[in-house]
């Protein structure tokens, strides 16, 4: 019969291994390991085994201890800690296979119990993360007890995270699997103690309509998805478009007149502009909207729907059939991962595009649409994959791999016309500073200067501070410096137009379609495929899922920076894809805003 040794817990004994100062410290049994010295210091937990491999066989019958297995956890990796039913510790590292095989007796102790909840990486893929449960067991419950408070009082020094969370969940999503995947990773926020209202949406637009009228968003640290992109898109939608007052960018038409210094309001790429050729008061400004004299205007929130607090964040746990945004914020496509992400308060920042349908004529009274991308907005190709796709959702993700197939042997292109903000820039990497594009952006027209610096965790480019809603409530537009703002223009017959917010890796182009952008750049990456044979748009695609980004010597195609843009369609009707909504246009422009919203996650690592 095994002892279970008295309580040794220790208060503030000086120092132990890390150097930390030990404020915890007792003699444990820990499940599977055996006797253990736990101890708590203000970093985390760590423990030392104090039985020695001889005693108890674990190198016999080739029944091997895993030297990986760790010997600490820290406490911004542990979401929970719970005090469970009294019930078995196995005292042994021995596998039971390997007890039996011994001979040996169950090393099974019935005592008081308390479970330590974390997470490992995967050691194949390390943006996976695995859930991962220390229990240690104790004869006295008192022990146990004033373990598991110390540990919460040790998470609740964790400020970042959430505590209340509103849960849109989509059923129907990618292979209908919204709503197993939120039972999957519920039982991590009740384990984490986060109050959650969860909503199962019962239509399309759903999530858009409470987001977009709910006043009490104050009450939660933020709002979660479980769906795919486009849910995701809905979800950001109804919050900004009763929250999120902007200036427009500059219409098309806008660049058909004459500028007040008398020159043409775009100019061909290959012409050499000093002038300023844009001014900002030209605008059209939204209701209540105010220029301030200096030519930049404040953005303006309705009272009645004021932005949620500074902690408010943006969650995703994917369900979808593309969960780009996801792969990109996390570098994983897994629920698991996601909800953990999230219920460790992880935060980056992530660039909103605005994207503005101008009004049909010029005496129409109606209001220009507005709407918010998170990821893509694409013309032509990619809004015609979209389109054919919703015929065939019931086949689930594959509708993509059909429709793609389709609209690729059609072959359609539209003529347009694209003007794009080139600002200069001696070094794209200090773009990132408070919320706006200030430095000076180099547009990449030819596209073999292009640096492929791919994001990743802790990015030097998007490691800018966090810039919350707040603050951006004083934030200039992109292109708020008359001074820098040159426009340029490019037109003819294109097969599609797209522009990314970030990468947009997926599973069919790991890369992403645009390998060098970043979660919060202040870009839009413009890719203009012009017309070509189906063969080198073939070529196209299958480069993009080879190895990502774009072909950089294909003639074809052309890859510019910039904070904002404008089109034009002369022809035949296409749609917008903004993030899987459909969106139809003759005439739109479109600005980022840098950092715009904050995502639990962390960046993957690359
Ligand atoms: N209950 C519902 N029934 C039908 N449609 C819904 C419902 N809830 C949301 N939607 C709509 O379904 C659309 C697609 O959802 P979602 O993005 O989750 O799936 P997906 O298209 O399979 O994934 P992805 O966007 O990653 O490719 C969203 O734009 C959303 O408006």
């Amino acid at each position: 019969m095994m002892t279970i040794l008295d309580n040794h817990a220790h208060q503030n004994t000086p120092f132990n291994g890390d150097r930390q100062a030990t404020l915890l410290c007792s003699n444990l049994f820990m499940d599977h390991v055996g006797e253990v010295l736990l101890t708590l210091n203000s970093n985390g937990l760590s423990w030392k085994s104090l039985e020695s491999s001889e005693n108890d066989g674990s190198n016999c019958l080739g029944f091997k201890l895993d030297p990986k297995v760790p010997n600490k956890v820290k406490f911004s990796d542990v979401y929970a800690v719970e005090l469970i039913s009294n019930g078995m510790i196995n005292t042994s590292k021995l596998p039971k296979a390997g007890a039996i095989l011994l001979g040996r007796e169950s090393h099974d102790s019935e005592m008081c119990r308390f479970t330590v909840h974390s997470f490992q990486k995967s050691k194949t893929q390390p943006n996976l993360w695995v859930l991962a449960a220390y229990t240690f067991g104790h004869k006295d419950l008192s022990t146990c007890e004033m373990w598991v408070n110390q540990i919460n009082a040790s998470l609740n020094v964790e400020v970042e995270r959430p505590k209340n969370l509103l849960i849109f969940v989509h059923p129907m999503s990618g292979k209908g699997n919204g709503r197993r995947t939120w039972e999957t990773v519920a039982p991590i926020f009740s384990r984490a103690k986060i109050e959650t209202t969860v909503i199962v949406t019962q239509r399309a637009g759903q999530a858009y309509d409470v987001m977009a009228a709910n006043k009490e968003l104050n009450s939660y640290d933020g709002v979660v998805a479980v769906g795919g992109d486009g849910f995701f898109n809905e979800i950001l939608n109804g919050f900004l478009s009763s929250r999120y007052k902007a200036p427009y960018p500059p219409a098309p038409s806008d660049f058909h007149s004459v500028g007040n210094n008398g020159h043409p309001l775009v100019h061909d790429s290959n012409e050499i502009v000093n002038e300023t050729s844009y001014q900002y008061e030209d605008q059209p400004l939204l209701e209540n909207q105010q220029c301030n004299g200096s030519g930049i205007s404040n953005i303006h929130q309705d009272p009645e729907f004021p932005l949620p607090n500074k902690r408010f964040r943006f969650g995703i746990i994917p369900a979808g059939s593309t969960d780009a945004i996801v792969i990109c914020t996390t570098g994983a496509r897994d629920p698991v991962t996601s909800a953990l992400h999230i219920v460790l308060g992880k935060r980056v920042c992530l660039d909103i595009a605005q994207v503005v349908r101008w009004k049909a004529t010029a005496t129409s009274k109606v209001e220009p649409c507005v709407r918010y991308a998170a990821s893509f907005a694409g013309y032509g190709f990619y809004g015609d994959v979209i389109t054919e796709s919703e015929k065939y959702r019931w086949m689930g993700p594959k509708r993509y791999d059909y429709a793609g197939t389709k609209v690729f042997l059609r072959h359609r292109s539209y003529e347009a016309e694209i003007a794009y903000l080139d600002v200069e820039a001696e070094n794209t990497k200090s773009i990132p500073d408070k919320g706006h594009l200030l430095g000076r952006v180099r547009t990449l027209r030819n596209s073999n200067k292009c640096e492929k610096v791919i994001c990743r965790r802790n990015c030097n480019i998007c490691s800018s501070k966090s810039v919350d809603m707040c603050t951006s409530a004083t934030r200039p537009t992109p292109y708020s410096r008359p001074e820098e703002a040159r426009w340029l223009r490019s037109k003819g017959s294109f097969l599609s137009v797209g522009a990314a917010m970030i990468s947009n890796r997926n599973e069919r182009a790991p890369d992403g379609l645009v390998v060098d952008a970043h979660l919060s750049d202040g870009l839009l990456h413009l890719i203009l495929i012009k017309d070509c044979p189906r063969a080198f748009y073939l070529w196209h695609l299958t480069e993009l899922a080879r190895k990502g980004g774009n072909p950089l010597n294909f003639e074809f195609v052309e890859h510019h920076k910039t904070p904002a843009f404008t089109f034009t369609s002369f022809g035949k009707q296409s749609v917008w894809n903004l993030d899987g909504e459909l969106f139809q246009a003759h005439q739109l422009s479109a600005q980022v805003f840098k950092g715009l919203i904050t995502l639990f996650a962390s960046g993957p690592e690359v």
